[in-house]
C-alpha cells in the first residue's frame, strides 16, 4: 500500500508526515506497476474477449461489420493500384485525347472500386451501430446476474465494492466501446495495410516508408491512455466517496437530517476535499498528456518530412517513374489518414480495454464469490421438523473478532422462538445464518439434520422469509412491495396485509394496492415508519415459507399496533416457525422458547417463566423494562 496526495506526481509516494490519511486517499497499487509491455500484451486477449462478446450479442452484425470492413480494404488496394495506371496513361507521351481514352478503363475501375468500398463501409457501419446497444445490454445483464447472486458476505468487502464500482461506472459502457473500437481498429488496420500493399505493388522500397510515420503517434497514444487510466484507478475510491456525499446532499431521504443537524457546511467541506483531490489529479494528468501528445506530433511531423524527402530522392535518381511517385503520394496520404484513424482508435481501444479489463476482472472476482453449489444440490427443502444451529461460529469478513461464538439453538416446526439480548449481541447475525444468507466458518445449520450447504441456495431462500430490521423501502407499488416477485394472488395479498395490519394503510391510499410508494415520482406516496413496517411484515406473511424471521418488526409501531401484531404473528403461524427478534421483552412472554444472546454467545435459554425463575440476564432486562412502566411521576 502506498500513499499519495494531491498536487504531487501521481506516482510519487508521499509520507505526508503529521497528516492523517483518509481511507479514500489510499489504495493498493499493484495493478499500476504494470509496464507498457505487459499492458500491450493484454490487448490481444481483450480484443478476443470483446469479439467473443460481440459474437454472443449478435453473430450476424459482427460478421457484417468485420467482413464489410475487410472487403472495403481490398477495394482500397484495387483503387490505389488502378490510380497508378490512370496516372501512367495520363503522363505517357502522345496526344491528350488518346491519353485520356487510354486512362478511361482504369478510371472506371477506380470509380467502381470507390463506389463498392463506400457501400461496404456503409453496411459495416450500420451493423456496428446495431451491435453497440446489444453488447452494452449483454455486459450489463451479465454484471447484474453476478451482483445479485454473489454471497452476501461479498458486500461487506470494500475491495469488492471498489471493483464493482469501477466495473459499473466505466467497465460496462466501455465494453461496447471496446467492441466498437476493435472493429474500427480492424478497419484502420485494413486501410493501412491496403495502402502498404498498394505501395509495395508500386515499388517494394515504398512500403516501409509509411510505417515509419506510425511509430511516434503510436507511442504517444499508448502513453496518454495509460496516464488517463492511472488517474482513474487512483481516484476510484475517492469517486465512491464523492458519489456517497452527493447522494447525502441531493437525495430526499437524508435531506431532513442534513438541515436538522446543520450538516451543510460539513458535507460541502468534505465534498470540496474530494473534489480538490480529483481536480488536482486530473489537471496533473492533463498536463502530462498534453506534453506527451506534443512530443508525439513533433516526431510524426519529422517522420513524415523524412518520407517525402526519401520519395523525392527515389524520383531524382530514377528508381521510380513520375506516375508511380504520384500514385505513391496518394497511397501515402490515404495510408496516413487510415494510420491517424488507426492510432486514434488504438488509443481508444487501449484506454477502453483497460476499463473493460476491470469489467472482466470484476466478473471473475464475482464468479469466485458465488455461493458454492453442492455437487448434488437438493431442491427446495420441505417444511422442517427441526432447524438446528450447532456450535456455530461466525466472523464477518475483515472483522477482528467473531460476531457469534459456539452458538447452538433449536427451532421446532410451528414454534415461535425469540432471540433477545443487548445491542450488538449477535441476534441479527444468527437470524441471517439461520436463513442461509451467511455461512458459518465453524459448526453447521441443519434443516432436519441436513446441512444448509447441501441445498440449492435459491430454493432454500424460497422456504425462508426474512423481514430485516433495516428492511428496504422499495420504490414500487404496495402490491409489488408485498408480493416481492412472487406470483400475485389477490386473496393472499389481502390476507397478508390484514395479518400485518397493513390493510388499514392500503385503505388510506387513493390507489390502494397500486399506490406507488415513492414521492420522487409523480403520484407517489410516502408512508410513516410504522406504516412501512406493516408493509414489510405483510411481505413475511405473503411468502409461503417454512421459516419466517421477524427482526424487530414492531420497533416503529405504536403500543396498540404492536400488541395486535404479536397476536397476529402467533395466530398466523399456521405450522410455520417464527423467529422473533425484539427488545420489547413483554412481547416475547408467550414465545415457546427464548434465547438470550450476550456478546455473541447464548447466555440463557428457556421459556419466560423459566428465565425469570433463573434471575439471570433476561430477568434483569425484563425487570428493568417493567420497572420503567411501573414508575410513577411524583
Ligand atoms: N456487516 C457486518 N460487518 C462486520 N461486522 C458486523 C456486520 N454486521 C454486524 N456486525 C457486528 O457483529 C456484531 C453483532 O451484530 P448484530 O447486528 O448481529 O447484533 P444485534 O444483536 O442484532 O444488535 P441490535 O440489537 O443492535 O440490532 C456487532 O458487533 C456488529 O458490530
Amino acid at each position: 500500500m502506498r500513499l499519495w496526495w494531491r498536487g504531487r506526481r501521481a506516482d510519487v509516494p508521499d509520507d505526508r508526515s503529521g497528516l492523517v490519511v483518509a481511507y479514500w486517499e489510499s489504495h493498493d497499487e499493484h495493478l499500476l506497476t504494470a509496464t507498457l509491455g505487459t499492458i500491450a500484451r493484454r490487448l490481444p486477449s481483450l480484443v478476443a474477449a470483446a469479439l467473443r462478446m460481440a459474437w454472443q450479442a449478435s453473430p450476424r452484425d459482427t460478421t457484417v461489420a468485420l467482413t464489410g470492413n475487410l472487403l472495403a480494404g481490398v477495394f482500397t488496394v484495387f483503387g490505389l493500384v488502378a490510380t497508378s495506371d490512370v496516372l501512367a496513361s495520363l503522363l505517357a507521351a502522345g496526344p491528350t485525347p488518346e491519353r485520356v481514352r487510354d486512362a478511361l478503363p482504369s478510371l472506371l475501375f477506380v470509380a467502381a472500386a470507390t463506389g463498392l468500398r463506400g457501400g461496404l463501409l456503409a453496411a459495416a457501419g450500420w451493423a456496428q451501430a446495431r451491435l453497440k446497444p446489444q453488447v452494452e445490454r449483454l455486459a450489463e445483464t451479465r454484471l447484474f446476474e453476478l451482483t445479485t447472486r454473489v454471497e452476501l458476505a461479498a458486500f461487506d468487502d470494500h475491495d469488492f465494492h471498489n471493483a464493482m464500482r469501477r466495473a459499473r461506472d466505466s467497465g460496462v459502457p466501455d465494453t461496447a466501446t471496446v467492441v466498437e473500437t476493435t472493429i474500427a481498429v480492424v478497419t484502420g488496420a485494413v486501410g493501412v495495410l491496403a495502402s502498404a500493399v498498394a505501395l509495395g505493388l508500386l515499388h517494394p522500397v515504398l512500403m516501409p516508408l509509411l510505417l515509419v510515420t506510425a511509430v511516434p503517434a503510436g507511442w504517444a497514444a499508448v502513453r496518454m491512455a495509460r496516464l488517463g487510466y492511472r488517474a482513474f484507478y487512483r481516484l476510484s475510491a475517492a469517486r465512491r466517496r464523492k458519489f456517497m456525499l452527493s447522494d447525502l446532499m441531493a437525495e430526499r431521504q437524508p435531506a431532513a437530517e442534513v438541515r436538522a443537524f446543520t450538516l451543510r457546511d460539513y458535507l460541502l467541506g468534505q465534498y470540496a476535499k474530494v473534489a480538490d483531490l480529483e481536480q488536482d489529479v486530473q489537471l496533473d494528468v492533463a498536463r502530462r498528456q498534453a506534453a506527451t501528445k506534443a512530443g508525439g506530433d513533433l516526431l510524426t511531423g519529422v517522420a513524415t518530412a523524412g518520407v517525402y524527402v526519401t520519395l523525392g530522392v527515389l524520383l531524382a535518381v530514377g528508381v521510380i517513374p513520375l506516375s508511380v511517385a504520384g500514385a505513391a503520394v496518394l497511397a501515402i496520404r490515404t495510408g496516413q489518414v487510415s494510420l491517424t484513424a488507426l492510432v486514434q482508435t488504438m488509443n481508444r481501444l487501449y484506454e477502453a480495454g483497460l476499463y473493460f479489463g476491470d469489467y472482466l476482472a470484476f466478473c471473475d472476482l464475482a464468479r469466485q464469490r458465488l455461493p458454492a453449489s453442492p455437487p448434488a444440490a437438493a431442491s427446495a427443502p420441505a417444511p422442517f421438523h427441526r432447524l438446528d444451529a450447532e456450535h456455530v461460529t461466525f466472523t464477518y469478513p475483515g472483522a477482528d473478532r467473531p460476531a457469534l461464538t459456539d452458538v447452538s439453538v433449536t427451532l421446532g416446526r410451528g414454534e415461535v422462538v425469540a432471540l433477545v439480548g443487548e445491542n450488538g449481541s449477535g441476534k441479527t447475525t444468527l437470524a441471517k445464518l439461520l436463513a442461509g444468507l451467511y455461512r458459518p466458518q465453524q459448526g453447521a445449520i441443519r434443516w432436519d439434520g441436513v446441512d444448509l450447504g447441501a441445498f440449492d441456495g435459491e430454493t432454500l431462500r424460497r422456504s425462508v422469509s426474512v423481514i430485516a430490521q433495516d428492511h428496504t423501502r422499495w420504490p414500487l407499488t404496495v402490491r409489488e412491495n408485498v408480493v416481492m416477485g412472487r406470483p400475485p394472488e389477490d386473496d393472499r395479498l389481502a390476507a397478508a396485509c390484514a395479518a400485518a395490519g397493513a390493510d388499514e394503510v392500503v385503505a388510506g391510499l387513493p390507489d390502494g394496492y397500486d399506490a406507488l410508494l415513492d414521492r420522487r415520482f409523480r403520484g407517489g406516496h410516502d408512508l410513516s415508519g410504522g406504516q412501512w413496517q406493516r408493509i414489510a411484515v405483510a411481505r413475511g406473511f405473503y411468502r409461503d415459507a417454512a421459516l419466517v424471521i421477524f427482526d424487530e418488526p414492531t420497533s416503529a409501531l405504536d403500543a396498540r399496533a404492536e400488541h395486535a401484531l404479536f397476536e397476529r404473528i402467533r395466530g398466523h403461524a399456521d405450522g410455520r416457525t417464527i423467529v422473533l427478534i425484539t427488545h420489547r421483552l413483554a412481547s416475547v412472554r408467550y414465545a415457546d422458547r427464548i434465547y438470550v444472546l450476550d456478546h455473541g454467545a447464548v447466555a440463557e435459554q428457556g421459556t419466560h417463566d423459566e428465565l425469570m425463575a433463573r434471575e439471570g440476564l433476561y430477568a434483569d432486562l425484563y425487570e428493568l423494562q417493567a420497572s420503567a412502566y411501573r414508575q410513577r411521576v411524583p
